[in-house]
């Protein structure tokens, strides 16, 4: 496959998560040491970073993080109001989503690029559940730099979590690492949130790399 010639592989040892009404697999050392290191530096050196902002109470806010976005051109990215045209893939993120797809069996064609520049760096609780991304997506989400923390909580509708006998106070957290692959696939999006938190012992960046399929037909639905 095209990936091979670019990346040697690492140990890839692969952990699943237990989680009722989810399926998230991580694996970590996912490619050899130099490779990471490479793919981290070049990413967060080269990929077109910008600071986003959100209108929060009629107050417009930096978002606690850089992103960028990168796909087929229908792929358009909204969030909180604001629309991403994509930029076509660079070849690197190409050979990424060719490897995640090795990996997880399923398709790529657009990808969310977030740089967590130090610990006061975030994203809040959400999940990737808009309609474009259909039902049950397939999210390849890697991490590269700091280890940062990942938590999953119920997602609650009505204040009820939609798994009926699931501990609504119930929590998984996951130390994510250098170099490493977060699949979070079935019905993760429908029935559990996600979040990177602050983090006061980190003060180097984290990037990572979240990449996912629109179909065409369902792009700008929303
Ligand atoms: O940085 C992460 O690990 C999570 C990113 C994320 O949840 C997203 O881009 O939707
Ligand atoms: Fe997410």
């Amino acid at each position: 496959m095209a990936w091979k010639s670019d990346f040697l592989l690492g140990n890839n040892e692969l952990q699943h998560i237990a989680l009722s009404g989810g399926d998230v697999q991580l694996y970590t050392d996912v490619l050899a040491t130099a490779a990471a290191e490479a793919v981290y530096s070049h990413l967060r050196d080269e990929l077109h970073w910008r600071q986003d902002q959100i209108r929060i109470h009629g107050r417009v806010l930096n978002i606690p993080r850089l992103q960028a976005w990168y796909g087929e051109p229908h792929c358009v990215y909204t969030y909180s109001g604001t629309t991403l045209a994509p930029r076509p893939m660079p070849h690197m993120l190409q050979q990424l989503a060719a490897l995640s797809s090795a990996l997880s069996g399923s398709d790529f064609n657009c990808v969310l690029c977030n740089l967590y520049r130090d610990g006061e760096d975030s994203m809040g609780w959400h999940a990737d559940n808009e309609p474009e991304l259909g039902p049950e997506p397939v999210i390849a989400s890697w991490s590269f730099g700091a280890i940062r923390r990942f938590h999953l909580k119920p997602l609650l509708r009505a204040g009820r979590s939609a798994l009926a006998p699931l501990d609504p106070d119930a929590r998984v957290r996951i130390d994510l690492p250098h170099n490493s692959l977060l699949l979070m696939q079935g019905a993760t999006q429908q029935n559990w949130q996600h979040r990177v938190s602050k983090s006061r012992q980190v003060d180097t960046p984290r990037l990572n790399l979240t990449f996912r399929y629109i179909a065409e037909a369902d792009a700008g639905s929303a």
